[in-house]
């Protein structure tokens, strides 16, 4: 379980995450919502490592993992998902996943050039592990396609097997869904459940609150950088707090989980 407590980051005057306790459990799926500059994208970058917090404890089963590198985090089980725009367009779909993976793994450059024992091992292990994410995320039959070739929302289901190549516990979504239809955002909806169903812990960023209402185990909703509700999708859609900060009354009327994905 991954838990913050107090969590506070402040660039010059701007508090863009302020006192913020949650916990993201093991299996579930979390969303974090609110309106745009909410503080969303940093909030997960002090999970992640990428910021260090002005103030504020990150705990991982227990471990005060503050400040902590990216890479650390990384070795620790935690990873992020990654824009579409980080794929190389013009190798294949696997080569893209090996490359990925490799990157994280520890065969230095040298090992590479001398073609080690311990880089061939690690070869071999860098192409089972993208095989089976390929597989999880339901994309085996693309595996030898180009990048270029594959659709929007197969290069999303490519940056999700990238994520999971590295066999991470927690895995830090923001914005999966950006960019897909409707029908698309359904298929990527399943898959993020089958992920939390296969033991992950799920932090998710989502602006789609269609997806997100069906999808959240618990939604945290930020704004201004202050958590101003946490619940279920039910409770915060309801919370006139949130209605007015970030949903609207629209939203409310239509009821929650039948907004437009
Ligand atoms: N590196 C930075 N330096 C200075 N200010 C920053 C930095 N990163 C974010 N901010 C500011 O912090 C606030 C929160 O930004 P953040 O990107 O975390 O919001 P967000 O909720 O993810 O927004 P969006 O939904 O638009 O992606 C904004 O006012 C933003 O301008």
């Amino acid at each position: 379980m991954l838990e913050v407590s107090g969590l506070t980051k402040r660039f010059g005057g701007l508090a863009a995450v302020k006192d913020v306790s949650t916990s993201f459990e093991r299996g579930r799926i979390t969303a974090v919502i609110g309106p745009n500059g909410a503080g969303k994208t940093t909030f997960f970058n002090l999970v992640a490592g990428a910021y260090r917090p002005t103030e504020g404890i990150v705990r991982l089963d227990g471990e005060d993992v503050t400040g902590m590198r990216p890479d650390r985090m990384a070795m620790l089980g935690l990873a992020r998902s990654f824009q579409t725009t980080t794929l190389f367009e013009d190798e294949s779909v696997l080569d893209n996943l090996i490359v990925g993976h490799r990157l994280r793994t520890r065969s230095t450059l040298l090992d590479a050039i001398l073609n080690t024992a311990r880089a061939r091992a690690d070869n071999r292990e860098c192409r089972r592990k993208a095989e089976e994410a390929l597989s999880f995320v339901g994309l085996d039959h693309a595996a030898d396609r180009v990048v270029a070739d594959i659709s929007q929302e197969e290069k999303k289901r490519v940056a999700f097997a990238l994520a999971l190549a590295t066999e991470p516990r927690i895995v830090l979504l923001d914005e999966p869904a950006g960019g897909v239809n409707p029908e698309e955002t359904a298929g990527l909806a399943r898959l993020i459940r089958k992920m939390a169903e296969s033991g992950l812990t799920v932090g998710l960023i989502e602006h789609k609150m269609g997806m997100v209402m069906g999808l959240a185990d618990k939604v945290v909703v930020l704004d201004h950088g202050e958590k101003i509700a946490e619940g279920t999708p039910g409770e915060v859609s309801r919370d006139p707090k949130v209605i007015e900060a970030y949903l609207g009354a629209d939203f409310a009327l239509a009821g929650a989980g039948h907004a437009a994905m």
